[in-house]
């Protein structure tokens, strides 16, 4: 079905704004002092486990009220504001447990939910749009993760929601079903939609999104196009872990240089951490370094390249 068919009904241009919002549960502060706003097109969620995305995405769709600040559609709060429902749709990372039922009848029941016109022809649309017409009269309990994911995304679309929110959407896909996703996020987004959804893998935000929004440990810790995010990664300094022929002559050759925050002996000379200023220059200064001295590199490897320590860079920058 062609993005055109859903225009209709879709307000563009739709705004979501987080402002100064803390979320805690007793005494974890799950989200601290976020502001974010988000427009029309995709926009994607960053951050590791326990970041509080979802915990920000359940405030968005009006599951959840913020325990200071506000959360807005369009200048309208959220909590406790059906109108503003009405123009959300929520894909949840929890699988619901309506294995029962047939596709067709869990989307038909969401369109009814919403109090449809015509909740079967809604129903229709919305199975035809994530294509699953094919297996809507099989239980749900019979599809594949990728099969649930799109008949969640089908009864979140029933009401042609101006306004999508997908959490982790991606979890447990393969790669053809995540392809398939992607193509239909792009779709809703280019139809003027506004769509957010959450991911801890880099290389998925950065496929889809034209925004980022970064969060590490409750706190918003960067916001941009995949483009800066990627610069304030690769900008930070970066751990490597060295084997060359000589260590100690390349330790006090890399020192002499300069262009190195640090540089440590591992165990017996077996190797060299070294901290380096800065990724791209590192990657040039290195092999001359080396060249010069007349010493083989045998192993460089980053040592601090897991997504948490990109994170916690970003978060304390
Ligand atoms: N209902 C709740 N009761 C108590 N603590 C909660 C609740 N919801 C979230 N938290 C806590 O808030 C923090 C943020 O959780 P949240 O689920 O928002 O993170 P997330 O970024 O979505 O992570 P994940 O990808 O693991 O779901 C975590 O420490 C979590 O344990």
């Amino acid at each position: 079905m062609s993005s055109s068919s859903h225009g209709s009904a879709v307000s563009a241009g739709s705004v979501l704004s987080v402002d100064g919002v803390s979320r805690w549960f007793a005494n974890v502060v799950a989200v601290n002092d976020v502001s974010m706003s988000i427009g029309p097109g995709i926009t994607g969620l960053l951050g590791p486990n326990g970041a509080g995305k979802s915990t920000v995405i359940n405030m968005l769709a009006g599951f959840l009220p913020p325990s200071t600040g506000t959360v807005t559609l369009d200048g309208a709060a959220i909590w406790k504001n059906p109108d503003v429902y009405r123009t959300i749709g929520l894909v949840p990372e929890r699988e619901a447990a309506y294995d029962f039922l047939t596709g067709w009848q869990f989307v038909l029941a969401n369109a009814e939910l919403h109090g449809l016109g015509d909740a079967g022809a809604a129903a229709r649309r919305a199975l035809a749009t994530v294509e699953m017409e094919y297996a809507e009269e099989r239980k749900i309990g019979e599809y594949s993760k990728g099969m649930r994911q799109r008949v969640k995304m089908a009864s979140a679309l029933v009401h042609e929601p101006a306004v999508l929110l997908l959490d982790e959407p991606f979890n447990g896909m393969d790669p053809r079903q995540r392809l398939h996703l992607m193509d239909l996020l792009r779709r809703m987004g280019a139809a003027g939609r506004t769509v957010l959804f959450s991911s801890h893998i880099l290389e998925e935000v950065e496929q889809l999104a034209q925004q980022i929004e970064v969060m590490v440990a409750g706190r918003h810790a960067a916001s941009g196009d995949f483009r800066e995010i990627r610069r304030l990664m690769t900008d930070r300094p970066h751990q490597y872990l060295i084997r060359s022929a000589d260590n100690r002559a390349l330790a006090s050759a890399l020192i002499a240089d300069g262009s190195t925050a640090g540089v440590q002996m591992d165990g017996d000379a077996e190797a060299l951490r070294v901290q380096a200023v800065e990724f791209r220059r590192f990657t040039e200064l290195l092999p001359r370094v080396a060249n010069e001295a007349g010493i083989r590199l045998y192993e460089v490897s980053p040592s601090d390249e897991s997504l948490e320590s990109v994170f916690s860079y970003l978060v304390t920058s």
